[in-house]
This record gives structure tokens, C-alpha cells and sequence, in this order.
């Protein structure tokens, strides 16, 4: 991995008796977008907020730039941007005027147009924050992110509530950072965001991390799928993996994809048959999510 920006280990986290945060570890190279994932109440934000020196550790050790960011907070703070839930500026100021502000209050040298331009705000900038609409409000939360071009980026959930439009729009913006190098701890509750935007990701769930790793080391923790329709009285020949028959379908649960679907095939040559209905797939973010829900993988 590329020098280390984010190091995690051993973390645990306690608000009076209970363990939010259970002993996690992980770590974020630069330029590398860690998405952190996480049933509800599993402990993503107790474990940011420490990343972000925002609370201390109660046992473990979090490390930033190789700082402490709590003892170190001014020297990590000038390097880092926060995508807040929400920016907290007045309503009453325009899209320009929250930026100047924004720019004025960060101690790096800031490119207020540039910020403007990357997120699509220019024909907005005369507007009041009051009168944005959800998703432009989201993109001003991660314009004052991006402002000063930060090196490592903290981006809590910056989708939550946005049409699937604004999504994509907001991707796109996550996608130039990633491209710039800029390193990003994302929070979400969408899959399909770590999926499209993480280099690496993990899975927490009831204070701990379940799953991590690429997004191919996590699907690989999940049998994959073949289904077809095999035809009456059909013997399967023998293969990996298990198969379930529902009505005429099958569908069989294989840790080798790739083996069974070739003896499969050959079957179905031997026989001239067509494999109707023939699927073949890898496990999904959403059954690896499933599994550590069902604490299968816990
Ligand atoms: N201030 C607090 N006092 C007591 N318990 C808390 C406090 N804040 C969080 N918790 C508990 O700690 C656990 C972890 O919470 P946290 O907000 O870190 O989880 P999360 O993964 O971000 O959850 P979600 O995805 O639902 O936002 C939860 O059980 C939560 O109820």
C-alpha cells in the first residue's frame, strides 16, 4: 500500500458502559478512497469522529499524517476537509458569499472559482443558500470541502438524501477527487456508492469490522450464483457447489464459479441442451451486507 495517511489499530470506543467501537483496524493509503460501510448503530461515526481527533480513543491508537490528530489537531486540520451532514452557514448569504467565507476561515490558499467550477455551481452563485435546492446545497457542502485542495478528505454520508440524479452528479465530483489523489475516508449507506467510488472498503457491524478489503476480496467472502432451468429430469453432474431446486429452476451456491459453470457447460453439450434461463454471477455488496447483517461473517 501507499504510504500510510490514515492509521487504525486496536481502536475501541466506549460512551459510559457500552462499546460503540470494539477493536477495529485499518488502515488508508494516500490517494487511496476507503469507504466504510456499516449496519445501523455499528459504529462508523464513533470511529470517524476519532479519525478525526474529534473524540479521543479510549483504548487503541489513531494515527493521521503520523499524528496524533488530537494532540497534532492545527497541523491535521490544515490539511484535511470535512463534508459536514450540514455546512451550517446562514441561509441569508449567497453561494459566493458561504465560499469567500469558507475560503477566509480555511488556512490554505484557496481557489473559490475553481471550487465553483469543478462542483457546476457557477450559474448559482448569486444565489441565497436558502434557496438551493437539496442536491446544490450538498454540492456547496462539498465545494467548502474541496476548497484549498485538501489532502485527505472526510466525506460523512454525502449523498444521504439526494435524488438519483444528484447522486450521480455528486459522484462525479467524488470521482475527480479520487483522480486528483486526493485521499478520502467515505462514510455511506449506499452500496452501490462504495461500489462505484472505493478503492478499498469495509464492513462494520456491531463495533466491529465484519469484512474488508477490496471490493473483489469482499465479494469473494460470498459463494457465487448459477441458475437455470435445467428441464425435467435432469442430473446435474457433480460440481463445487450446492444446488437448490425451486419449481423448475436451480440455483447453485459455488465458492468456483468459473470450474462449475465449465463442467455445467460441457454437461450441457454432452446432452444438446440449451441451459435455459442460464445466470452466472458473483455475490453481490448487497448479500455480502446481507451475510454480516445475518452475523454469518461476524
Ligand atoms: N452519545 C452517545 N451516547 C450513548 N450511545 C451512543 C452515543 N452516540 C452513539 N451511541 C451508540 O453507539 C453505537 C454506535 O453509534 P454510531 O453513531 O457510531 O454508529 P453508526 O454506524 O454511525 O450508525 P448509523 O449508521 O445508524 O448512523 C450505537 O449503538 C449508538 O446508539
Amino acid at each position: 500500500m501507499a504510504e500510510p495517511v490514515i492509521e487504525v489499530s486496536g481502536l475501541r470506543c466506549r460512551y459510559g458502559e457500552f462499546e460503540a467501537v470494539r477493536g477495529i483496524d485499518f488502515e488508508v493509503g494516500r490517494g487511496e478512497l476507503f469507504a466504510l460501510l456499516g449496519t445501523n448503530g455499528a459504529g462508523k461515526t464513533t470511529a470517524v469522529e476519532t479519525v478525526e481527533g474529534l473524540r479521543a480513543p479510549d483504548e487503541g491508537a489513531v494515527r493521521v499524517f503520523g499524528r496524533d490528530p488530537r494532540a497534532d489537531r492545527a497541523e491535521v486540520r490544515r490539511r484535511t476537509g470535512v463534508v459536514l451532514q450540514d455546512s451550517g452557514f446562514a441561509g441569508e448569504l449567497t453561494v459566493l458569499e458561504t465560499l469567500r467565507l469558507g475560503a477566509a476561515l480555511t488556512s490554505r490558499k484557496s481557489d473559490v472559482d475553481a471550487a465553483v467550477a469543478m462542483l457546476g455551481l457557477d450559474h448559482r452563485i448569486g444565489v441565497r443558500v436558502k434557496g438551493l435546492s437539496g442536491g446544490e446545497r450538498r454540492r456547496l457542502d462539498l465545494a467548502l470541502a474541496v476548497l484549498g485542495d485538501p489532502e485527505l478528505l472526510f466525506l460523512d454520508e454525502p449523498t444521504t438524501g439526494l435524488d438519483p440524479e444528484s447522486r450521480r452528479a455528486a459522484w462525479q465530483v467524488v470521482q475527480s477527487l479520487r483522480a486528483r489523489g486526493t485521499t478520502v475516508l467515505l462514510t455511506t449507506h449506499y452500496l452501490e456508492e462504495a461500489e462505484r467510488l472505493a478503492h478499498r472498503l469495509a464492513i462494520m457491524h456491531q463495533g466491529r469490522i465484519a469484512v474488508a478489503g477490496t471490493l473483489l476480496d469482499v465479494l469473494a467472502t460470498q459463494r457465487a450464483r448459477i441458475g437455470f432451468d435445467p428441464g425435467p429430469g435432469a442430473v446435474l453432474p457433480e460440481l463445487a457447489g450446492s444446488a437448490e431446486f425451486t419449481g423448475t429452476r436451480v440455483e447453485i451456491r459455488t465458492p468456483a464459479l468459473q470450474r462449475d459453470l465449465r463442467v455445467l457447460l460441457e454437461w450441457a453439450e454432452q446432452r444438446g441442451v440449451e441451459l435455459a434461463g442460464l445466470r452466472a454471477h458473483h455475490a453481490s455488496l448487497d448479500d455480502v451486507f446481507h451475510s454480516v447483517r445475518e452475523e454469518v461473517l461476524v
